[in-house]
């Protein structure tokens, strides 16, 4: 690639929006060029209105760039990531979409939207295909394509290698990380010494999304899967990384090396895009991995970590829900739709 392609985040100072300016500070294809926030932020350097939150030092080019208003005529971009609340980016992103930005949404809004994109690159490139069906049926230049929450992302790119056993059926636990609320989401006095058994609207989205991702597009619209599911969803006190544990049922009943084999072998052709891991599953073999603190930087923060795999099938899964859930997730959707021409 010759020229970069311009980006902006939307919703940039927030947690996402902190992992986004990680990610795309220093990317080969992609060039930071605009940073927009609420009002609350706008007019301020980054660096002044992002209160930076992260273990890694702010981007020195990204510190000084004026934050702008979420608003088409104030961003300078091709492509806009988008990292707000989800009320917001209800109205805000078809408005992004319909002057021409191509948007890569983290936000729930439109993920299950008939015409809308829902992709995980390891599990469905190719329902990139509907964008175009997308913008005859809404007249819009640009587009929305979305990633699945961080929860369905982690435990769905584990489910793909298992369809080809005839999955049907999957029961969840969760146990999830507290930046998934956000930096003041969760009070501290809430969740040390404590687990809030209660992450609303989390359960239906993954009982929703992995049929969506691990469905057929038939070349107007998405056959869902025909997988029966259940979660039950548990916030915990862990900075970063959701685990989780899961019960999966196939018609061919494999034993648990088949599952370990198939984990194993998972190896989508995608290496060509710079954020995509060596290993989008790394199978662990001590009895007591993966754990979110040892495991959720592995691939820079994009593998999912697997283990514990047992007779039934049973299994841990665990990923780093703000870079594989959320912000690395969108960027790799990006880089791939760079690969197929679609930016
Ligand atoms: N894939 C996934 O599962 C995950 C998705 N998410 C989703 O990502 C999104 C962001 O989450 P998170 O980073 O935790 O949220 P934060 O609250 O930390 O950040 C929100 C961002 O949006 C901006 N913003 C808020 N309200 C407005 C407004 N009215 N107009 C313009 N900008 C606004 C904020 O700007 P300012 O600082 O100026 O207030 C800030 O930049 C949410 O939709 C969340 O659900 C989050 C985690 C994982
Ligand atoms: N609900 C997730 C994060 C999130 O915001 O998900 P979603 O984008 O699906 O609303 C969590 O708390 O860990």
């Amino acid at each position: 690639m010759t020229e970069k392609i311009r980006a902006g985040i939307l919703g940039a100072t927030g947690a996402v929006g902190q992992r986004f300016v990680q990610a795309l500070a220093d990317h080969p294809w992609f060039e930071l060029t605009s940073l927009a926030a609420s009002e609350r932020s706008a007019g301020k350097t980054y660096s002044q209105a992002s209160n930076w939150k992260l273990d890694v030092p702010l981007p020195e080019n990204v510190a000084d760039i004026e934050v702008v208003p979420v608003d088409p005529a104030k961003v300078d971009a091709d492509i806009v990531f988008s990292a707000l609340p989800s009320d917001h980016a209800k109205t805000v992103e078809p408005v992004f979409a319909k002057n021409g930005f191509a948007v890569a949404s983290n936000a729930s809004a439109y993920r299950m939207g008939e015409d809308v994109p829902l992709v995980i690159p390891e599990v469905n490139e190719d329902h990139l295909e509907m964008i175009e069906i997308q913008q005859d049926n809404r007249g819009w230049d640009g587009y929305i394509i979305t990633n699945p929450n961080c929860s369905t992302i982690v435990m769905t790119v584990t489910l793909k290698p298992l369809m080809k056993f005839g999955l049907s059926s999957v029961n969840v636990a969760t146990m999830q990380a507290i930046s998934g609320a956000g930096y003041n989401g969760v009070p501290s006095m809430a969740i040390l010494d404590n687990i809030i058994p209660y992450i609303g609207s989390e359960e239906d989205k993954m009982e929703t999304e992995p049929c969506k991702l691990l469905g057929e597009f038939n070349g107007s619209e998405i056959d869902f899967a025909d997988i029966s599911l259940s979660a039950s969803c548990h916030r915990v006190p862990v900075m970063d990384g959701h685990t989780e544990a899961i019960w999966a049922t196939m018609d061919e009943n494999p034993a648990p090396e088949d599952v370990k084999r198939a984990f194993f072998d998972f190896d989508p052709k995608i290496d060509d895009l710079p954020s995509k891991p060596d290993k989008s599953i790394v199978v662990r073999e001590e009895p007591d991995r993966p754990q979110p603190r040892l495991d959720r930087n592995m691939g820079n923060g994009m593998s999912v970590s697997v283990g514990r795999i047992r007779e039934g099938i049973r299994y841990i899964a665990m990923g780093h829900n703000t870079i594989r859930g959320a912000a690395g997730a969108s960027v790799l959707n990006a880089e791939l739709l760079c690969k197929k021409g679609k930016i």
